[in-house]
């Protein structure tokens, strides 16, 4: 059984300002702790306006944001330039910490179609980036927070029931995927539950069946949400909406 703290918030918005809130507080303490934080975003709708909810945050000038690394749980295999990027979509959050110190040079974005010739080159490659920012003998980063969004079906991730897994740690690429744009890297399973605290994020009535779903058995390979653990801690933060059968 997964230990997993719960809060509940009234509405996306109020969720996506909590989850900025205690965002910045979880990195100010990854950096007074180790002198840097890892923190791990999310695509998807929730994802995003939590990161543009930092942005609008006042207290976003107590991070020493030179300190910090952003990594992707995914992205889409799409042109660079593609709205649907998980990393331009965040473009708000970025230009915002531009001037509080932020080193683009530590905003990893996961390899794009016009980068690299296939999704596994471009999981290959960040799977490298992450041995190369990552602890002697480790796969990867020790992340300090690791967000999640989640979807109807329970995907977190690109990490879709019954589809595309591994067994390894770093990044995969996923072909079919049931979420439009069809390919995609994404963080493993394993590299996800490395990470101290793993948040997963989650707004709206359409989400209520698969949240159920998650909190009743740990099944990785049906319902992936069910099976997303800190070494520390396992955060939902989620409406009211998507909680009401839990
Ligand atoms: O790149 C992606 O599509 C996301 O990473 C995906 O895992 C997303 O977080 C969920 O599908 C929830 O998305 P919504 O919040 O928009 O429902």
């Amino acid at each position: 059984m997964i230990a997993r703290q719960i809060t509940i918030h009234d509405d996306v918005a109020s969720t996506a300002h909590a989850i900025a809130a205690r965002l910045i507080t979880s990195i100010n303490d990854a950096i007074a702790a180790r002198g840097v934080a890892h923190v791990v975003v999310t695509g998807g709708s929730l994802g995003i306006a939590a990161l543009v909810a930092v942005a609008e945050n006042p207290a976003k000038t107590s991070v020493n944001w030179s300190q910090v690394h952003f990594w992707w749980g995914d992205e889409r295999f799409v042109d660079s330039d593609s709205a649907d990027r998980n990393v331009l979509q965040a473009e708000p959050l970025f230009a915002a910490l531009d001037e509080l110190g932020l080193d683009r040079g530590t905003v990893h974005a996961m390899g794009a179609s016009d980068q690299y010739e296939s999704a596994e080159q471009a999981a290959v490659a960040y799977t490298q980036l992450l041995a190369q920012e990552a602890p002697e003998g480790s796969a990867s980063p020790v992340f300090d927070v690791l967000m999640l969004g989640m979807g109807p079906d329970s995907h977190v991730a690109s990490l879709f029931p019954n589809h595309t897994r591994s067994d390894e740690l770093g990044a995969i690429a996923v072909h079919d995927s049931p979420k439009p744009p069809p390919h995609r890297v994404s963080l493993t399973m394993g590299t996800i539950n490395t990470a101290r605290e793993v948040w997963l994020i989650v707004a709206g009535a359409d989400k209520a069946p698969a949240l159920a779903a998650a909190s009743h058995e740990i099944n990785e390979v049906a319902v992936p949400a069910s099976a997303v653990r800190g070494t520390q801690a396992t955060r939902w933060i989620v409406d009211r909406a998507a909680s009401t059968l839990l």
